[in-house]
């Protein structure tokens, strides 16, 4: 199946008349299979609205999102949370594990909403390729913030999703342990594509050049479009163009 997620002029306004506020404005954007995309933008410029949408967490106003193939404006309610269940993962800042429950009953939890009995190898195998798995009877509090956002990142991927958003991943971490979450993330895609199992597809939503830098590919957007694109980012290329984005907005 061709698991590329799809944005066709995506648009999406908030609330209406007087008080509408257009935040995306005919986004077209594809995200292959092995691909690693960092969204970067000035404050307000549609970077969260793009992801919330992408992920069929919010409904555009117009055009299309498509992941592995199902367009997501095409499904009721009951099917989006089944899409979203199943084929996409989600990492937001806060890493919303339950504290009472140690990092493998928090990772087995997708699955024990999903009816599903977890198989412990495929919970050792999440834990494991955040390299974790050393600390799988451990609870959020025993844990570090870089390891707490390494088990939300297991759970996302358990349930094997098509694609893993992520809104600011690393933005409540420190800086030493920011850069070993981007690695492994990175190192998540490259294996899969190098014909490893796992996460496929990555979308991050950062405001930090350095952290974009880890991506393949930067997308900026501007006032709710697509301004510009560049493969195999530096820190450095990526803030210039962003000092020219913040400038002009
Ligand atoms: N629920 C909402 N209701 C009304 N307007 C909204 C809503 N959510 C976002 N907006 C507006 O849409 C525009 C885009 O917001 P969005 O949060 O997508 O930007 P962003 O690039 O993620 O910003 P930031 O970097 O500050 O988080 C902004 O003008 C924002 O005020």
């Amino acid at each position: 199946m061709d698991e590329t997620v799809r944005l066709e002029a995506l648009s999406k306004t908030y609330g209406s008349g007087d008080n509408a506020v257009t935040a995306l404005r005919g986004v077209t954007l594809e995200f292959p299979p092995g691909s690693f995309t960092a969204i970067m933008g000035p404050s307000g410029s549609g970077k969260s609205t793009l992801l919330q949408c992408a992920a069929g967490l919010d409904r555009p106003s117009g055009g299309r999102v498509v992941v592995a193939g199902t367009d997501l404006s095409a499904l009721d309610e009951t099917a989006l949370t089944l899409l979203r269940r199943d084929r996409i993962g989600f990492v937001f800042q806060a890493f919303n594990l339950l504290p009472s429950l140690t990092a493998a009953q928090n990772v087995a939890l997708p699955l024990r909403l999903a009816g599903t009995r977890p198989d412990p190898a495929d919970i050792a195998s999440a834990l494991r390729q955040v390299g974790l798995e050393e600390r799988a009877g451990h609870r959020p509090s025993e844990l570090s913030g870089g390891q707490q956002q390494r088990v939300a990142i297991a759970r996302a991927l358990v349930t094997r999703p098509a694609v893993l958003f992520a809104d600011e991943p690393t933005g409540a971490l420190d800086t030493v342990t920011s850069r070993d979450l981007l690695r492994t993330l990175r190192g998540l895609v490259d294996r899969a594509a190098s014909g490893g199992t796992g996460i496929r597809t990555i979308v991050m939503v950062t405001h930090d050049p350095v952290v974009a830098a880890y991506a393949h590919r930067v997308v900026f957007l501007a006032d709710g479009r697509v301004v510009g694109e560049l493969d195999d980012p530096t820190a450095d290329a990526v803030a210039a163009r962003m000092v020219h984005l913040e400038v002009a907005a």
